[in-house]
């Protein structure tokens, strides 16, 4: 398994990380098999996979959920968990607790938490207790109220760099990694330049250390709005509802089980049946 050193040695000899978002056993078993270096369990898995049409209503009970299931899926795969909205901004304690969940009961390696300098503190508290962080900064989906949409983040000299200083201080505060959301590529390069830890970029151009998706969008599985920033590399979600729809008909036709799907009875046994007296 690689660990927080590994990945600060493939930024130094500049081998691209990739990382994929994972939320159940199938998924985290693919991704694994098919050589991701590290999974994140986003809270993404709210709109992906629950339902919602934000991340603000997951619970850390879904994350711890989600969390093990992945953990089985993917045993030898460093896994990053979100931490959800609203569980590293109260006290030092409680953001402690939240995150020792996460490492204790669900099997993460690491947390990743959004924003820059109103969570400075929590990041320095989580590594200090000896909990690996990652940062994310730029369109940050929790703050989607605040933010008044999905928009591209820090366009303008004084918003980009805010966001810079606010990456130097993550660093600094001891996070072994930080996503970079929907940023202009000109500034993802800046920030990967200037910071020693590897940075993951998502919509954020070609010059991270690093590129992030989410799984149901690589694979083309559900997701009703794709954000330009996507590769969608194929279309399962058109490949199950074929499947689906052969399923119907064939149940219909009675084209469905064969005889090699179905059990058999001895004669003598069916014979035997209603005391012998069957006709
Ligand atoms: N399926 C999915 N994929 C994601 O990458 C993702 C989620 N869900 N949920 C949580 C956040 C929300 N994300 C999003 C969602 C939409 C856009 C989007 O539509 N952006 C516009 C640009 C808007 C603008 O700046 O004007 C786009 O055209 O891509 C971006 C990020 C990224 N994350
Ligand atoms: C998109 C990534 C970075 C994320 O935070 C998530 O999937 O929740
Ligand atoms: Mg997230």
């Amino acid at each position: 398994m690689k660990t927080t050193a590994d990945f600060k040695k493939m930024k130094e000899s500049r081998e691209t990380i990739a990382m994929l978002t994972a939320y159940d056993y199938p998924s985290a078993k693919i991704s694994e098999g098919a050589g991701i270096d590290l999974i994140l369990v986003g809270d993404s898995v709210g709109m992906v996979a629950l339902g919602y049409d934000s991340t603000v209503p997951v619970t850390m009970d879904d994350m711890v959920i989600h969390t093990k299931a992945v953990k089985r899926g993917a045993p030898n795969t460093f896994i990053v968990t979100d931490l959800p909205f609203l569980t590293y901004h109260s006290s030092f304690n409680e953001t402690l607790s939240h995150a020792g969940r996460l490492l204790q009961e669900a099997g993460a390696h690491a947390v990743k938490l959004e924003g820059g300098a109103d969570v400075i503190m929590h990041i320095q508290k989580l590594t200090a207790a000896g909990i690996p962080v990652m940062g994310h900064l730029g369109l940050t989906p929790q703050s989607v109220g605040v933010l008044g949409g999905y928009k591209v983040q820090a366009r303008e000299s004084e918003s980009a760099n805010l966001l810079l200083k606010e990456a130097k201080a993550i660093e600094l505060a001891g996070a072994f990694s930080l996503v970079l959301e929907c940023v202009p590529q000109q500034l993802t390069e800046i920030v990967s330049k200037e910071l020693s830890i590897p940075v993951i970029g998502i919509g954020a151009g070609g010059s991270a250390d690093g590129q992030v998706l989410v799984y149901h969008d690589v694979i083309g599985y559900g997701s009703e709005h794709v954000p330009k920033f996507v590769k969608q590399y194929a279309n399962i979600g058109e490949t199950i509802n074929e499947a689906i729809q052969t399923y119907v008909a064939d149940v219909k036709g009675q084209q469905f089980p064969e005889q090699k799907h179905s059990f058999n009875m001895k004669e003598e046994q069916l014979a035997g049946m209603y005391g012998g007296s069957r006709s």
